[in-house]
């Protein structure tokens, strides 16, 4: 081990870390935590990020590391992190209620977190920090233990103390609902797309006749009794359930809702407030309606199921990484009643693909009265995309050039509606033009949804093509990194008013 490591376990035990300096190693003073005998700081040595401690007892003999003069520097493994959680509560996840704003940040990386939490310390908003979906999982080659080790870490490095959650993102099967509960994901969003139907739409009147009728008839007369021909006053809204509205959102819904209930009985009922539960009812070809919105709200309250957020199709389109499409008067309209239908029912409204919808973030503020899910992920690795091209043009090329020979493979995993004739050809671009693709929706959606491809692509000999340079320039860069996180994730709390 180097001198350098010697002096720095020398630094830390004398309380000198203010005035240790090493050319190899670089300090996090936000980190320095002295508890149950030991004294911890994260560093970074040229083998990467370590915990270094010095001290004795348990927490300390639990740490595994490499030992140096009287002291050890550990690696941020999965172990030492469920070390570090048993001893210092900040590092752990938390669920947060519906009374404090809060907001989704998808780290697809594990190295957004830091910057995130220098975005948001200060603000009247907690972070979701280790927020991804199976669907990340498996297009990033991570586990959930990769993304909620690394927010735990982040939360150790920055020494925050507000706490930070972590979500299970869109998730449909009971296995991978177990698998976030069992790591102790403190917020489960439950991905019901795949009850809702939406071929009603396409049905002829008759046709959505001959299908509610064969809808079980306990079933057609508690919806019925409960919504039929019913105004329901919402805040300073009223919504009248016409018969048409009811047969169309029960044939659509009504499953969903059924599906809904039986995961809040088997997973969070009895878990009394420890996990945030939200609804997803976003990714699906059919807007939701307000008045549809009430009926799936009112029947979980009938039913008693408790919920945190809701997360309803807005009308228009919430795109990846770009923002709002759609008449924004008419969203507004349907905005303040769903928000009023969310507050009614006492949780908040989740806004997915909540990435830079910055037209209408002024109004989801407002309407949401500052409580609000907000829901953000493609938005981060862009900002590490824009990293690459501010600081290494030939490996930006190189990913721009393979995003655009795979696109349409990625097209299987995210709806958008991307342009590629609209994006500069690359050769026309000087390197010192390059982040500014990072300012064009066509070419952010272009690397947007090709994250997976790229972060996993491999040669004929099987060596990755872009990770390993991808992932030592963003170390080298991080404090770019996180400076760009600052400004543009800095820019969608300053629109939503926090
Ligand atoms: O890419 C994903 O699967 C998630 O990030 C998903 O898009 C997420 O729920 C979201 O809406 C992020 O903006």
């Amino acid at each position: 081990m180097t001198t350098a490591a010697a002096s720095l376990i020398q630094a830390l035990s004398t309380n000198n870390i203010d005035s240790f300096t090493a050319p190899d190693i670089r300090v996090y003073p936000a980190s320095l935590y002295e508890g149950d005998g030991v004294k911890l700081l994260m560093v970074r040595t040229a083998e990467g990020r370590r915990l270094a401690a010095v001290g004795s007892g348990e927490f300390y003999d639990s740490l595994q590391g490499d030992n140096v003069d009287g002291g050890k520097l550990c690696p941020l493994t999965h172990e030492n992190r469920l070390v570090l959680n048993r001893f210092v509560p900040y590092t752990k996840p938390q669920a947060f209620g519906t009374q404090i704003a809060t907001m989704g940040l998808g780290d697809r990386l594990g190295l957004a977190s830091p910057g995130h939490i220098q975005t948001v310390r200060g603000h009247n908003i907690r972070p979701i920090l280790a927020q991804q979906s199976i669907r990340e999982l498996n297009l990033t080659g991570r586990t959930y233990e990769d993304v909620l080790d690394a927010a735990c870490f982040a939360a150790f490095q920055e020494g925050y103390k507000d706490g930070f959650g972590a979500d299970g993102d869109h998730l449909k099967k009971h296995e991978d609902i177990e698998y976030a509960l069992r790591l102790g994901f403190t917020m489960l969003t439950l991905d019901c797309s795949e009850y809702i139907d939406n071929t009603i739409g396409g049905l002829s009147a008759a046709e959505i006749e001959q299908k509610y009728a064969e809808v079980p008839a306990d079933v057609r007369s508690r919806y019925e009794s409960r919504y039929l021909e019913k105004s329901v006053a919402v805040g300073g809204t009223t919504l009248t359930i016409s018969r048409d509205e009811l047969v169309r959102d029960v044939l659509i819904y009504a499953s969903s809702i059924d599906f809904m209930e039986s995961i809040y009985r088997k997973y969070i009922a009895e878990l009394n407030g420890a996990v945030d539960f939200e609804i997803s009812i976003d990714e699906t070809a059919t807007p939701t309606s307000p008045e549809a919105h009430y009926i799936v709200a009112n029947e979980l309250k009938e039913r008693g199921v408790t919920i945190f957020s809701m997360a309803p199709r807005f009308c228009g389109e919430f795109q990846k990484g770009i923002d709002y499409i759609g008449d924004i008067a008419q969203f507004e309209k349907e905005l303040a009643e769903h928000a009023a239908i969310a507050d009614h029912f006492g949780y908040k409204l989740s806004i997915h693909s909540g990435s830079d919808k910055f037209s209408v973030f002024p109004l989801i503020g407002k309407y949401t009265q500052g409580r609000f899910h907000l829901k953000t992920a493609g938005t981060n690795w862009l900002e590490a995309v824009r990293v690459v091209a501010k600081t290494n043009a030939s490996l930006y090329r190189r990913m721009h050039q393979y995003a655009l020979d795979h696109f349409e493979e990625a097209t299987a995993y995210y709806h958008v509606t991307t342009d590629l004739s609209k994006i500069a050809p690359l050769d026309s671009v000087s390197d010192a033009d390059l982040p500014n693709y990072m300012n064009e929706d066509n070419a952010r959606q272009l690397l947007h949804i090709t994250y997976g491809l790229l972060l996993q692509a491999k040669d004929e000999n099987g060596n990755k093509v872009f990770a390993d340079e991808f992932f030592s320039l963003l170390a080298e860069q991080e404090d770019v990194y996180a400076e760009g996180l600052r400004r543009h994730i800095g820019k969608h709390l300053e629109l939503l008013g926090k």
